[in-house]
């Protein structure tokens, strides 16, 4: 093996693809102290204050994804492709990558494209049940695709798919032994259970809402919320800030949010789902209904035929929160149970694998 090993990664938009991409990352420097690591993004998304903060060198390209209606961003789309692809080629010409590694949204395109076609050995993994455009676009190019769910072969070349699981940060790995740690950390009453609100690494507008809506209930029952309302939404949450309730505009430091948490109010991205199941304390997740092909209900169904974890779609909120939350708060034997089957479910190798995977394309 070369000793001056050089890697590019490349995804972004959402959280659900630059989390595994970091994941990665931080295995290969495991197993490659010497690596020299670039990641590449989408100049104007979240991966380019994430990825430095994890300690990472970030170049972004002028990209975003197509609407689905007529807009003034489909417009100028051609002049973004054509001038990601122009600087993916510089990028790709400077650093020289052994090896590109996609964890899909758009950013990831152009760059996995170029690299494949100048015969860089690639890898693409897919997080979810149903593919992203991007990486359905890359499949046929690259060499390698890494995906969480059976279901998801049928999209793509069956001879380069393998299933691994979803990357996952270490730290996540090692959970309970936070309890106490993680109570402090959100200075929070180790008599008082702690339900955790997880909008997805944007926030989810329902179900802030219907936290809002059950403040009362919650502050009655003397249960304390770690609410991550995510960014678009923190103004206009922020009020509600006071001794139970912590509103956050995200959370740095999931291991402490999970190692906290008795109960856990969550959207089902395929990341959160994965990460859930390693954790293994009972769910009640809001799928949100604004994806394609409706990919986070058959993420969190998934795991609700298994009898481990709870589901309510944002229509039947109105109808069932109430009574089903509030039953599952009061049912310690109930909340063993989920936990316990969720982590049946984990996939705690997945990182592992595919970094493997990645040795056997660079030998
Ligand atoms: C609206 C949307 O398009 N959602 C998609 C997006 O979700 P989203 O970006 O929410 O992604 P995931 O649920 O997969 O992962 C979220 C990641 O962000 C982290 N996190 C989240 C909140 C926070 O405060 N702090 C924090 O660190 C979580 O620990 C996790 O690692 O990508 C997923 C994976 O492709 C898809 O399944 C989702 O459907």
């Amino acid at each position: 093996m070369k000793k001056d090993l050089r890697v590019i990664l490349s995804g972004g938009g959402t959280g659900g693809h630059i989390y595994p991409a970091i994941a990665i990352a931080n295995e290969i420097k495991k197993r490659f102290p010497k690596v020299k690591i670039l990641f590449v993004g989408a100049s104007d998304r979240m991966e380019m204050e994430k990825v430095p903060q994890a300690g990472y060198k970030i170049e972004g390209l002028w990209i975003s994804g197509i609407q689905r209606k007529l807009t003034m961003s489909n417009l100028v789309f051609p002049f973004k492709l054509l001038s990601s692809l122009a600087k993916s080629r510089r990028i790709i010409k400077e650093f020289k990558p052994d090896v590109v590694i996609g964890t899909g949204g758009f950013a990831s395109g152009p760059l996995l494209k170029v690299a494949s076609s100048k015969g860089i050995p690639s890898l693409i993994q897919e997080q979810n049940s149903f593919p992203g455009i991007t990486n359905k676009l890359l499949a046929k190019q690259v060499d390698k695709i890494c995906a969480a769910y059976e279901e998801v072969k049928r999209f793509f070349p069956a001879e380069k798919t393998i299933i691994t699981g979803n990357p996952v940060r270490q730290d996540l790995l090692k959970i309970d032994l936070n309890k106490e740690k993680a109570l402090k950390h959100f200075s929070l009453d180790k008599d008082k259970k702690v339900v955790l609100v997880l909008g997805g690494s944007l926030g989810a507008r329902r179900i802030n809402q219907l936290v809002e809506a059950n403040l009362e209930r919650f502050k009655k029952e003397n249960i304390q919320l770690i609410w991550q309302t995510g960014k678009l939404y923190f103004e206009e949450y922020k009020k509600y800030n006071s001794g139970l309730v912590q509103t956050h505009l995200f959370l740095n430091e999931m291991n402490f949010a999970y190692g906290a948490a008795d109960v856990i109010i969550s959207r089902a991205g395929a990341g959160t789902v994965s990460e859930l199941s390693i954790v293994g304390k009972p769910v009640l997740f809001v799928p949100s209904p604004n994806v394609a092909e409706d990919h986070q209900a058959k993420n969190a169904m998934a795991v609700v035929k298994k009898n481990a974890a709870m589901m309510l779609k944002e229509n039947e909120l109105d109808e069932k929160f109430v009574t089903q939350f509030f039953a599952l708060m009061a049912s310690e034997e109930k909340q063993k149970e989920l936990g316990e089957n969720i982590k049946k479910l984990a996939l705690p190798n997945a990182t592992a694998r595919i970094v493997d995977e990645v040795e056997k394309l660079i030998k």
